[in-house]
């Protein structure tokens, strides 16, 4: 569905994106991860053609990306796109009316999209007296407006609350029903968890590491994790190497890689004789995966033989 093959871009004398290379299948919820500068805006924006790469390609349904692809391809950016006094209807029509919607058909559209994201009670009212939730809904219905068959999704439930996420989700769900392709960049690790079937972290404009989240786990030799709070962490982290635990800090908090899982009171038979205030047991998860990928660049991670996990430290 969406090829992307060696890309490449520079501003100025900053290398933004290195050669990157990822292919999205039809159909699937793929997030693309990354830090803050890591290239995932420059990306999408050469997608959409508002920017031209310096050098590779991206294919949409085997089509170089050119004017001809836009139609392809609905984008709901991280800045929103919303005229403010315009109502919702008005705001629909008039992103409908650039994509050559026209007549019936547009009204058909802007009354099917704004129903489809539960906005078809707020048809009248201006974008500026909606909430943020409603607003991002707002954008993925102008996203949707034209039909696209790749919806491109900039980070759509950053700063909304709980109740405003689990709706956005709901709705990227339905996109994935209705055979849509969708490309979602998150900072929430939990997010990316729930919703993609398959992963990309992007660090420096390289793809590091890619696949489900399965594959993804396979990266890190852990069973499962375990968190240790202790005044004596010193003590802790001597035992623990002689035990071949790795050791890890996620943020402050102390904490071990468990090559084999193991019940609880085995955990504490190990560090018997150093006081604990706590101690935690954890499944690993993408939190995990992705700081040892952006952060440790590959170091401790284990050596999966799959074609489509790739670490390039
Ligand atoms: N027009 C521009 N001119 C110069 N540098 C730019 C321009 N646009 C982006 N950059 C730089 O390119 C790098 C990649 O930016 P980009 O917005 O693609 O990253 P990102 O992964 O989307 O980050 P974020 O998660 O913060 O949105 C950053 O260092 C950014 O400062």
């Amino acid at each position: 569905m969406l090829q992307i093959d060696n890309l490449t871009k520079q501003y100025g004398q900053r290398q933004v994106l290195q050669g990157l290379s990822l292919h999205i299948r039809p159909g699937e919820i793929y997030g693309l991860l990354g830090p803050n500068g890591a290239g995932k805006t420059t990306t999408i924006n050469i997608l959409c053609n508002l920017l031209r790469a310096d050098s590779g390609t991206i294919r949409v349904s085997g089509h170089l990306v050119s004017e001809a692809t836009k139609p392809l391809i609905g984008v709901a950016p991280q800045e929103s796109l919303l005229y403010k006094s315009l109502t919702c209807e008005e705001n629909l029509k008039f992103f409908a009316q650039i994509y050559g919607l026209s007549g019936k058909m547009r009204s058909q559209r802007v009354q099917h999209c704004l129903a489809a994201v539960g906005l078809a009670d707020r048809a009248k009212s201006p974008a500026e007296t909606l909430s943020g939730g409603m607003q991002r809904r707002l954008s993925m219905a102008i996203a949707l407006v034209h039909q696209p068959k790749l919806v491109v999704l900039d980070e759509p439930t950053t700063g909304l609350d709980i109740e405003a996420r689990y709706e956005i989700w709901d709705l990227i769900r339905q996109l994935q029903t209705q055979g849509i392709t969708v490309l979602l960049t998150t900072h929430l690790l939990d997010e990316a968890e729930r919703l993609c079937q398959r992963i990309g972290i992007l660090k420096q404009g390289r793809l590091l590491a890619e696949g489900s989240l399965s594959e993804l786990r396979q990266l890190i030799p852990a069973q499962e994790i375990v968190l240790v709070q202790t005044p004596e962490e010193e003590l802790a982290i001597a035992r623990a190497a002689q035990l071949g635990f790795t050791k890890r800090r996620y943020g402050r908090d102390l904490a071990f890689w468990l090559p084999q899982a193991l019940e609880l009171k085995e955990i504490l038979a190990h560090f018997d004789g150093i006081p604990l205030d706590s101690i935690a047991r954890q499944p690993v998860r993408l939190e995990h995966i992705y700081v040892e990928v952006t952060q440790n660049q590959g170091q401790g991670l284990a050596e999966v033989p799959q074609p489509n996990l790739l670490i390039q430290a």
